[in-house]
């Protein structure tokens, strides 16, 4: 399936992704699926011209510490995880997928807002394949970064290709989808992704400026800035974004809110939820939204 899109988009760069899912060390039955998956796609792999993969993401697992607002991102780096977690979310994929009857997942939301980490992790769940439009983006445009697209042929032209990256993702299934915080502006992209679920990922500005404070904008463009306090201009720019596409982010047939999921958790602070908690609360609203 993903030689026939790479195809379409006359791309033949494998870019499928790395596992992220933890692997439990007291599950067998988790282990094994995932490495399962990870050798079909080590296959899958060998059918197309492998050239590198869609993210430098890591395979191993997954955990948030309660972070300070100061914390860098890469807290996600840690190398535990939380079992029980796990054991949660791979129950509740296991109910949902057959109700999605092999609809596309498409994350929408602000940058940084997780769509790639918790794209990833859904996709290992479910047993779906990953796509991050980005990727597909610049690999359509020769392997050019999204920040030198939007440099040499400007936003219009990135735009256009991200709409055809789109309409090819919208003819296939079984996929998860992250999408570029921007995809929701366009009434034409709601179209190809109405053809899946669609799922906002909905992250407090301040949470998001400090995430991509920690990692550096210079892979934004719409969030670069030549002087000032980092997170002061991140959450400027962040903020004027917003404004024009917050509406937009309501087309989406499910919300994940972060802030509901930690009063839920009895948190006071969106940057105690872990991408799993995340993971689960979006197969909670999924499955909520499929039963209306
Ligand atoms: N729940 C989370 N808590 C803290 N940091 C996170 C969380 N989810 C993602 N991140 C970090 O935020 C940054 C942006 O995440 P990413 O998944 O790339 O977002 P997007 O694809 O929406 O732009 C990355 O550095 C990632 O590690
Ligand atoms: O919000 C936006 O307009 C954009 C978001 C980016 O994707 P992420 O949301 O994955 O960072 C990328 O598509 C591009 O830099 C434009």
């Amino acid at each position: 399936m993903e030689a026939k899109l790479l195809q379409s988009l006359h791309l033949t760069t494998w870019t499928g992704s790395d596992s992220v899912f933890p692997k439990p060390n007291n599950s067998m039955g988790l282990s094994t699926r995932f490495e399962r998956k990870r050798r079909v796609n080590m296959l899958k792999c060998n059918l197309v011209q492998t050239v590198k993969p869609v993210t430098g993401r890591r395979a191993s697992g997954l955990k948030v510490s309660c972070a300070s607002q100061n914390s860098p991102a890469s807290v996600l780096e840690s190398e535990t995880f939380t079992t029980e977690e796990d054991l949660v979310l791979k129950k509740k994929s296991e109910e949902i997928e057959p109700c999605l009857s092999g609809r596309c997942i498409y994350l929408v939301g602000m940058m940084g807002s997780g769509k790639t980490t918790i794209g990833q992790i859904l996709a290992e769940v479910l047993g779906y394949s990953f796509f991050d439009s980005d990727k597909l983006i610049e690999l359509s445009v020769g392997g050019t970064t999204v920040a030198d697209i939007f440099k040499l042929h400007g936003e219009a032209f990135f735009r256009d290709n991200e709409t055809e990256v789109l309409h090819k993702l919208s003819t296939m299934h079984r996929l998860v989808i992250s999408t570029g915080g921007g995809a929701v502006v366009r009434p034409i992209n709601w179209k190809y992704m109405h053809k899946g679920i669609s799922v906002f990922i909905d992250v407090p500005l301040d949470a998001l400026a400090q995430r991509l404070t920690a990692v550096g904008t210079a892979s934004r463009p719409l969030l670069h800035h030549e002087s000032g306090d980092a997170y002061t201009q991140t959450l400027k720019k962040l903020s004027k974004l917003w404004e024009v596409r917050s509406e937009a982010y309501s087309n989406a047939q499910v919300r994940v809110s972060l802030e509901r999921i930690a009063a839920k958790l009895g948190h006071g602070d969106v940057c105690c939820v872990n991408p799993t908690q995340i993971a689960i609360e979006a197969l909670i609203q999924i499955e909520d939204y499929l039963k209306k």
